[in-house]
């Protein structure tokens, strides 16, 4: 365990059991997790308000605030983690968090990834819930080196609760919400085939064909950490989704161009399922 995960674990074990103990919560845990701080910060604060917790949130506290490497907020049953970008980076974030769950000896935690990415083929604004994570040879699977060997791990979700999620969505009705394959890269630019990196080998006919290929091969989004969250949480039965708003459509184009205002509704929209989502678990009126 690093330093920044043993410094947490007493108060962890606290904030964690807490959760559990709660009658009226039942014994469940949600931890929702995405790449950015103010992200998850924000979701803290709108879940605290959807769940009807005391004050309206504004004061929480980052329980991982010794370190910089996430923040970690907590609202009632809920735990909202940033990961920052990329396999490494998410895959560390799941160890410490796998391994304080275990020390806290949390029970019955569903585990979300709420993130962004670019959708192939989709309207920009649709949400993806994710069945399966795949490489980018469209592989359902995750190469993790372990010594010098590679081995491969299966990347599959949680089907019923991601058709859970989807039914949960059909009530809210407010943005387009399909189930598919995502592609999970280790690079934004050359990585999901983009033209406007600072480094590019291929054409835009080439481009276009790989992501044509892709949506034959149902994949409907890219990001850069389903394939690890998917793969880590399998291992570890962990009940997990994958919820991703499109903050584009890859066929027609790099560069994300939709205004600030726009993109902020966007990222709005998984926190808004998965918080309708939490509060029928929890047995709450809508
Ligand atoms: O929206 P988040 O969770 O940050 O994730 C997506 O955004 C980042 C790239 O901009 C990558 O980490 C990708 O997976
Ligand atoms: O195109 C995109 C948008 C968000 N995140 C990604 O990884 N890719």
């Amino acid at each position: 365990m690093s330093i920044a995960a043993a410094s947490l674990c007493g108060r962890w074990r606290a904030v964690t059991q807490t959760a559990l103990q709660r009658p009226t919560m039942r014994s469940t845990l949600f931890v929702c997790v995405g790449g950015s701080p103010n992200r998850m910060r924000d979701f803290a604060i709108f879940i605290h308000q959807e769940l009807g917790l005391d004050g309206d949130g504004s004061d929480i506290a980052d329980i991982c605030a010794g370190t910089d490497r996430y923040s970690m907020y907590k609202a009632g049953p809920v735990l909202s983690i940033s990961h920052g970008m990329g396999i490494p980076s998410i895959s560390i974030m799941l160890h410490e968090l796998i391994k304080l769950l275990h020390h806290a000896k949390c029970r019955d935690v569903t585990i979300i990834r709420i993130g962004t990415s670019g959708g192939i083929g989709i309207e920009p604004g649709t949400v993806v819930i994710t069945d399966i994570a795949v490489d980018a040879f469209f592989r359902p699977q995750f190469e993790q080196v372990i010594l010098d060997k590679v081995v491969i791990r299966n990347t599959q979700l949680d089907q019923k609760l991601a058709e859970s999620l989807l039914r949960c969505s059909k009530e809210i009705d407010d943005f387009p919400t399909l189930i598919g394959h995502t592609m999970c890269t280790y690079d934004f630019y050359e990585g999901q085939g983009r033209l406007d990196g600072a480094l590019c080998s291929f054409s835009k006919e080439e481009k276009c064909e790989y992501l044509q290929k892709a949506y034959i091969a149902r994949v409907r989004n890219i990001e850069m950490e389903s394939s690890v969250f998917a793969a880590m949480c399998h291992l570890c039965g962990l009940k997990a989704a994958v919820v991703c708003v499109t903050l584009l459509d890859r066929l027609q184009g790099d560069q994300i161009t939709h205004s600030h205002g726009v993109l902020t509704e966007f990222q709005k929209r998984p926190q808004k399922l998965i918080s309708s989502f939490i509060r029928k678990q929890l047995q709450m009126c809508t």
